[in-house]
């Protein structure tokens, strides 16, 4: 089964549900272009997700999500919102969603948490889910320790629902790769930032275009939230202060707000400029659909080339 059957979609592509950055505008421009928008719901609460949900369904009519952080004080009261407003598509990162799954599947919901462990992808399959995202540390954002490499053929073979790969892939030979590896398809988050529809600071679209392949980084591996993001600053002198076990809520004041100081401000410098590890692949902002075609298209390409060497 390819994703894009179970999800109604044109491509095979969920985009990731970035927090502070996939507005429901975001999400609409996404699904119409083809892909499965998601509502990013990490920095919002229970009334702005409401608001976001509608905004998107006044943009598009093609199927789209809400992504829930797990770490959000107000992710009880968003798991109902999900509910009221008919989304389809929820999908979870950052923990345990077990609790939330028999209400949505009761309301019909399509629910594919995000997991960076087989253990708890093969935990998760008992709750009914629909698909589990196997996300590799590559990706940016919160991020587990296992590779995309490594973890998706064990999640493949933990589990019995189709599994989608995320963490690394912004080109068609890294798509090719995911289906390598079993996946039925993958999410993409790191490649979108840099579209014409993305609402993040031009100044942060510019440091994801000069960044090279080593220039992200994982503040807070210690703490419990471990983060990838470009390396400035902000994320150099946060790194120094776990170095020197400085306490956490020290280092918190640092980060508190830094993702909001980067999407919204542009703060490049002392801003939490969350990238994944193909960043050094971005070399131009274009439109969405222009993306997504461009990975469908070097994707076939790239197969014919390896069927060509059998
Ligand atoms: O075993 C358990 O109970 C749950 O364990 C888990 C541990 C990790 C994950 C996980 C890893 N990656 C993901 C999905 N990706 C994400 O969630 N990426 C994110 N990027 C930015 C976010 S907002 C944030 C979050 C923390 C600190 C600062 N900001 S959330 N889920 C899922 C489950």
């Amino acid at each position: 089964m390819k994703l894009n059957e179970l999800l109604g979609t044109e491509f095979p592509f969920i985009q990731g549900g970035m927090a502070n950055i996939a507005t429901g505008e975001f999400a609409a421009a996404v699904s119409n272009a083809g892909a499965l928008g998601l509502i990013g719901s990490g920095g919002m609460n229970a009334d702005s997700l409401r608001e976001n949900i509608r905004r998107c369904k006044a943009l598009t009519d093609k199927p789209f999500g809400v992504n829930l952080m797990l770490m959000n004080p107000s992710v009880d009261e968003m798991a109902k919102v999900v509910i009221e407003e008919g989304v389809k598509v929820v999908t979870t990162g950052a923990g345990n969603p077990g609790k939330y799954i028999p209400a949505w599947k009761e309301a019909g919901i399509i629910v594919i948490p995000v997991v960076a462990a087989a253990v708890l992808a093969k935990r998760l399959t008992r709750y009914g889910i629909d698909a589990v995202i196997a996300e590799g540390t590559e990706s940016g954002g919160h991020v587990g320790e296992m590779t995309t490499m490594a973890l998706v053929p064990q999640v493949v073979d933990a589990v019995d629902v189709p599994v989608i790969a995320a963490g690394g892939i912004a080109s068609g030979r890294q798509l090719a790769a995911a289906y390598a590896l079993g996946a039925c398809g993958v999410q993409i988050g790191t490649c979108l930032l840099v579209s014409e529809e993305c609402p993040i600071h031009p100044n942060y679209k510019q440091a994801l275009l000069k960044a090279t392949d080593t220039d992200t980084i994982v503040t807070g591996r210690t703490t419990g939230a471990p983060v990838r993001v470009l390396k400035n600053k902000m994320a150099r002198e946060y790194v120094r202060m776990e170095k020197e076990n400085i306490p956490l809520a020290e280092r918190e004041k640092l980060t508190l707000g830094s993702l909001r100081r980067a999407v919204f401000d542009g703060d490049t410098e002392m801003g939490s400029l969350m990238a994944g590890q193909v960043a050094g692949q971005l070399h131009e902002i274009r439109p969405v659909r222009a993306i997504l075609e461009e990975l469908y298209a070097d994707y076939q390409k790239c197969v014919k080339g390896l069927v060509n060497d059998l």
